[in-house]
Order: C-alpha cells, then sequence, then structure tokens
C-alpha cells in the first residue's frame, strides 16, 4: 500500500516523556499517517478532515468537545490501559466515535505491582534501601521491624481482573483474603482463591492488614476512601492504591498517616500525577510513591500497542473493535 493511502491516525507525539515510544512509533507508521498534535494544530483545516482515528497513548492527547468538533471524519479512539475515566464517553458517542481500551492485557502486570507495593511497604524496603546506602554503617535501629505479609489479613476492594489477580497472588502467600465489590458477587471465583465476601466494606476495612484499592474510578468511588474509612481500618494498618489517586481523599490520607491513625501507605496513583514536589506525602516516611507504573514492563506495552492497533484497524474496516467500550 502507498504511504499516502494509510489511514490517517492522531497521536500526541512521538518520545519525550509522555509520547509514544519510538519503537511503537515505528510499528504504527507501517500501518497508519500518524499525525502528531503539533502537526494537526499547525494545519487544523486540512489535517482534522483527514484524521480517523486516535491512538490515544496514556490519555494524550486530551480530548475535548473542540477538538471533536475539528475532526468529523474520526471514527475510533483506541485508549491505552484499562482505565477510562479520563474519557467522556457520552460526548464521544454523540459524535459517532467509537472507543477501546486494553483491559486484560494490563491486569497481570497491575497485580503484580499491588504485591510488589504490599511487601516493599510491609518490609520498608525503600528505608531499608536508604540505610544499606547510607554512609552511616549502623544497619538497623532496635525499632526498625517490617509487618508480616504472609498468613496477614488482605482486603482487596474492587475484586474484578486485577483484583483477582491480587488474590491469586495473595493465596500463594497464604493470606487470608477478604474482599468487597459493589455489585457483583462470583462464588466459583471466591472458592478458587479461599477469598471471602464483604458485603460492608467497613467489615473489610475493620479486619484487613493490608487493604488493596483496585476499583475503577467512577463517582461512586470518588473519594471511596475518606477519613471515616481511614479511622475504621486498623492503626497497624497499610493502605495500597493501585486504582486511580481519586479514589482516596488524599488530604484525610496526608492526615492520617501523619497522626498514625494507619501505618504507611503504599501508592502507585495520586492526584495529581506527579504531585507537587512540596506535597505533605512526599515527606512522609510511611509513604512509597510510584509513578502510576501499573502496566510499565516491555511486553505489556507492546501488547497494548499491538490491541490498540487492532482496535483502530477494526473500527475503521467496520468491523467488531477488539476491547470496544460500550457506553
Ligand atoms: O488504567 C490503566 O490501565 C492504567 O492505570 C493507566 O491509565
Amino acid at each position: 500500500m502507498e504511504a499516502q493511502e494509510l489511514p490517517c491516525v492522531l497521536i500526541d507525539c512521538i518520545g519525550g516523556k509522555h509520547g509514544v515510544y519510538e519503537d511503537h512509533a515505528e510499528f504504527l507508521k507501517e500501518r497508519f499517517c500518524l499525525i502528531t498534535m503539533k502537526e494537526y494544530l499547525e494545519n487544523k483545516n486540512f489535517l482534522g478532515k483527514k484524521i480517523r482515528a486516535i491512538y490515544m497513548w496514556y490519555h494524550k492527547p486530551v480530548i475535548n468537545e473542540e477538538l471533536l468538533q475539528s475532526l468529523p471524519n474520526l471514527k475510533i479512539v483506541a485508549s491505552s490501559g484499562v482505565g477510562i475515566d479520563h474519557l467522556d464517553l457520552s460526548l464521544l458517542s454523540s459524535y459517532g466515535v467509537k472507543v477501546s481500551n486494553t483491559p486484560f492485557i494490563v491486569s497481570t502486570d497491575t497485580a503484580d505491582l499491588g504485591m510488589a507495593l504490599m511487601l516493599a511497604s510491609s518490609r520498608r524496603l525503600v528505608e531499608g534501601h536508604q540505610m544499606a546506602i547510607s554512609p552511616d554503617t549502623e544497619y538497623f535501629p532496635a525499632d526498625w521491624l517490617g509487618a508480616e505479609v504472609s498468613g496477614a489479613t488482605l482486603g482487596i476492594i474492587g475484586m474484578g481482573t486485577i483484583g483477582y489477580k491480587v488474590a491469586e497472588r495473595a493465596k500463594a502467600f497464604e493470606m487470608k483474603i477478604l474482599y468487597h465489590n459493589r455489585k457483583q458477587r462470583n462464588k466459583e471465583e471466591e472458592r478458587a482463591v479461599g477469598a471471602t465476601y464483604c458485603k460492608k466494606i467497613d467489615d473489610l476495612l475493620q479486619q484487613a492488614d493490608f487493604v488493596m484499592l483496585v476499583v475503577n474510578l467512577t463517582p461512586q468511588t470518588h473519594k471511596l476512601i475518606g477519613k471515616r474509612e481511614l479511622q475504621l481500618m486498623k492503626p497497624t494498618a497499610i493502605l495500597i492504591n493501585i486504582s486511580r489517586g481519586l479514589v482516596v481523599d488524599q488530604d484525610a490520607l496526608v492526615e492520617a498517616l501523619q497522626n498514625k491513625v494507619i501505618k504507611a501507605a503504599a501508592l502507585d496513583v495520586t492526584y495529581p500525577e506527579p504531585l507537587p514536589r512540596d506535597h505533605p506525602l512526599l515527606k512522609l516516611k510511611n509513604v512509597i510513591i510510584t509513578p502510576h507504573i501499573g502496566s510499565a514492563t516491555v511486553k505489556t506495552r507492546h501488547l497494548m500497542k499491538e490491541n490498540m492497533t487492532e482496535s483502530i484497524q477494526a473500527g475503521l474496516a467496520g468491523l467488531p473493535i477488539p476491547n470496544e467500550v460500550l457506553l
């Protein structure tokens, strides 16, 4: 096929901190005519008419009504990752634009990261590393002890695909597993991992040594964990968030951590991301923060790119779209 016949796809940019990886862009260029936001903005009227899909890599480019109005031939937005809280599905649907994401691909890595954060936080890996590399060779103050993970109680809030994978891993650590879901309850899965369903989130919060947040961000889960919920948790408990920052009331969390209402937190997500450098969470020793890296492995990011490509190709060909997000 001639290069000029390739369908035009809008991306934010190539390379840099937030752009499409260079090698991914090479792969995409064999299949699409890539148009960066900068190119589009320089030649809106001409390029706007040509763009048929948006390859939305980690929430970029930002899609708003103004952009949609200027892309009359847009058919599909392929969004990376599982979360779709950054998209206005009704707006996109009103422009006849379909949406896809990459849900199952990211589950294993995100569950692995949840376990990594739980282990790192409970066994104080970051503090331990700092101690080990510090000029002070007196390693351990007498009170420097972690909390055990094996045999402890894990409360999973949100037992979807990722939550279930966390439970499978926790089972191997001989943990007692509690979970809370707002809607579905899957008894077969419960039995397979030996998890106990808590109808009331409060029961889970009161019993768990580790509370892991794995829910989608929706109006119902916005600031699901606030001052009241943190106060229900054990003073020895650790909160792990691998979902979205806004599922937790961050001010309440800071207060709880400062006042030892809970023991520690391990967060892959915050709001905003990154946090301003003077944010109180960055000053607390009992906090570990990672930069939203749930799906950040070579293999998964590669699969995401392939999956997004397939969705765009299917969407443009009028075929069923893999992982179409339905309104
Ligand atoms: O939703 C996801 O898959 C990641 O958190 C990135 O948005």
